[in-house]
């Protein structure tokens, strides 16, 4: 007997779609605030995460309810310019909203913020980096920032039984001038696209190694901490203090400053990576960027390096300051 075909039952699903969320992540936004020439800095990492009605996005592939994570970073960009940043919490609210109020499909939010906080570089013989310092004290920089949170300070001692070496350095020292930075009338060659810029924001992390003339312990040695606040200073006065053509004048700048104020020191070699500040382009939002949002790119990076010495003196610090 023939078997009439049975009408197949429906399968058990194999597997079911739990909670899920998606957005942009660290959303790097840099918001520069113009008062006459005093500049103020807010700094950002802004992470979305979206959920709501997106199973039929992860299960039949429609799109239709998915606004792109593109959008959501733009999203960060725009607010910036539209709404300020007033505290991580009020920026934060202000997207949040915004996105489950104008997507039906968007039912919650979760905006992830971390700020990084700035200080400003103060005057010459100033304290550096005093929270609570009144902005627009006699010589205090108007324009230049030094990021919160200590950097580390390093110290070689290398003695062969008859001869001394001392080098003291100090690395992850975050500094920003949100003016006063240009760069440009540089070679072109057929893969060069960057565009010229007579303002623009230069920032870097500065990592530094400096040798002492010292090498014989029956002369007085160096006040070592005192030789390396100071050292700190004239790095941070020289970066601020500096109209920039490029990192490389910067870096000379600073070096050379190290040079001649600190008589104890005869070589410094400073590595300087260029932390790339780019103009959002806010146009296709209807909304002008007058230098105030940026984009902090991570990486690639340019990386300046060189030693600046005391005439007369042979160069010891390794180049690679890895090495060290
Ligand atoms: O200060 C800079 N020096 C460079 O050599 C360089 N190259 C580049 O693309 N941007 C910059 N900025």
């Amino acid at each position: 007997m023939i078997e009439s075909p049975q009408a197949p039952e429906a399968a058990a699903p194999s597997a079911v779609l739990g909670p899920n969320q998606y957005g942009k992540a660290e959303t790097r936004v840099v918001k520069v605030t113009r008062d006459g020439h005093v500049h103020h800095l807010k700094d950002l990492s802004v992470s979305v995460a979206l959920s709501g009605a997106m199973d039929a996005v992860h299960l039949s592939g429609s799109n239709a309810t998915v606004l792109t994570t593109d959008a959501t970073k733009n999203t960060v960009f725009a607010f910036a310019k539209e709404h300020g940043i007033a505290s991580a919490e009020q920026f934060a609210i202000h997207l949040a909203r915004h996105f489950v109020t104008s997507q039906p499909s968007i039912h919650r939010a979760r905006i992830r913020v971390e700020e990084y906080t700035w200080e400003r570089i103060g005057a010459p013989g100033q304290r550096v980096g005093v929270p609570g310092e009144r902005i627009g004290a006699p010589g205090e920089r108007s324009h230049s920032f030094v990021r919160a949170g200590r950097e580390t300070r390093t110290a070689q001692i290398t003695y062969d039984g008859s001869t001394w070496q001392a080098i003291t350095g100090l690395k992850d020292l975050v500094v920003l001038n949100t003016t006063d930075s240009e760069f440009r009338g540089y070679a072109k060659d057929p893969y060069t696209t960057l565009p010229e810029t007579s303002d623009r924001i230069l920032a870097t992390q500065v990592n530094a190694r400096w040798r002492y003339g010292w090498t014989d312990d029956r002369e007085p040695a160096p006040d070592w901490d005192d030789a390396y606040t100071r050292t700190r200073e004239h790095l941070l006065d020289a970066f601020a203090g500096t109209y920039s053509h490029s990192l490389q004048q910067t870096l000379y700048a600073m070096g050379s400053r190290v040079i001649e104020q600190r008589p104890e020191t005869v070589e410094i070699r400073l590595s300087l990576p260029n932390k790339h500040h780019f103009l959002v382009d806010l146009a296709p939002f209807g909304l002008k960027n007058d230098n105030e949002v940026y984009y902090a790119a991570d990486r690639p990076y340019g990386l300046i390096e060189a030693t600046v010495l005391r005439p007369g003196t042979e160069p010891a610090i390794p180049t690679d300051l890895t090495l060290l």
